[in-house]
């Protein structure tokens, strides 16, 4: 066994997560050890959300984000909050800056315990999504599965809240369609050259959505942030709902507001459920022992 690092498992809303603590260290997680620790029965999660050193001036922290098929992501919004709980706990302070691949995120820890992040900026040119041919109008691009004259799901709106995202708007269930059959097709459909976090939504009242996700590189999850908010923008951007809404995920709510600024601020709860030690090249790992 090599150099072992702290880890937290933790949880946003159901979607699991794991902190690995790589300040002071200047190698980052391996794709091996995501896909080893992902297949533990305790430590199985949807992402890694890796804590390094800033190189940045004016930024507290970098976080490298790995899916649990060992593949990279811009941006985790569950993620974020977990990281944003557990580095509260530690240092006492309540606001914090990162860097990750979608750019800068401010995120803050509230008195009530819930943690809001900043997303960024949607993005919705159609090379920024990535899509591989051009769109004009992303809010709902010509994309559909199942028969021609008969499509179960069709006409996506398409953007990116850093990693790209694709919302399936549907006026029945979100839980009546089979997205553990459709989300690895549509994930990986050529449109899609980075291949695509897939989204069904459908509109509850005027200022709350239910969403189920497909994630990229993760598969059916129980809550998305990053598809929370690309939801909840691309349902203002459509006139469905206004701009601050309450998206219910199948781990629970979350709430959503596209600020005038361009800004997405997600809000909702993470939580601890256990500490550890992991080597994060093999990613053999030992929890803590704990006093009884
Ligand atoms: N769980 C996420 C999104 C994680 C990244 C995604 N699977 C991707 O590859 O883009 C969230 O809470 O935003």
């Amino acid at each position: 066994m090599g150099s072992m690092v702290p880890f937290a498992k933790m949880n946003g809303l159901g979607n699991d997560i794991v902190v690995i603590d790589m300040r002071g260290r200047s190698d980052a997680v391996t794709a091996e050890a995501a896909v080893a620790l992902a297949r533990g029965d305790r430590t199985g999660f949807d992402q890694i959300m890796a804590i390094h050193d800033s190189k940045t001036q004016g930024v507290d922290y970098r976080i490298d984000i790995l899916n649990r098929d060992g593949s990279r992501a811009q941006a985790c919004g569950n993620g974020t909050r977990c990281v944003v709980q557990a580095l509260a706990a530690e240092t006492g302070r309540k606001s914090f800056t990162f860097k990750t691949l979608a750019g800068i995120l401010t995120a803050e820890e509230h008195a009530d315990g819930l943690v809001s992040v900043d997303m960024g900026r949607p993005e919705f040119a159609w090379d920024k999504v990535p899509l591989s041919e051009e769109f004009h109008d992303t809010s709902r691009i010509e994309l559909q599965i199942g028969p021609i004259e008969a499509p179960v799901l069709h006409s996506p709106a398409v953007m990116s809240m850093g990693n790209p995202h694709a919302i399936f708007w549907v006026s029945e269930d979100v839980w009546s369609y089979d997205l553990e059959r459709f989300g690895p097709l549509l994930e990986n459909h050529p449109i899609f050259p980075e291949r695509a976090n897939i989204s069904i939504a459908r509109v509850t009242g005027d200022a709350s959505l239910d969403l189920r996700t497909w994630e990229r590189g993760a598969g059916l999850t129980r809550a998305c942030g990053s598809g929370a908010c690309a939801a909840a923008v691309s349902a203002a951007r459509t006139g469905r709902t206004g701009r601050t809404v309450t998206v219910t995920l199948p781990g629970g709510p979350l709430r959503i507001e596209w600020r005038e600024d361009d800004h997405v601020i997600m809000t909702g709860p993470a939580e601890w459920e256990f500490s550890g030690r992991v080597d994060p090249v093999t990613g053999e790992w030992q929890a803590d022992e704990v006093a009884a």
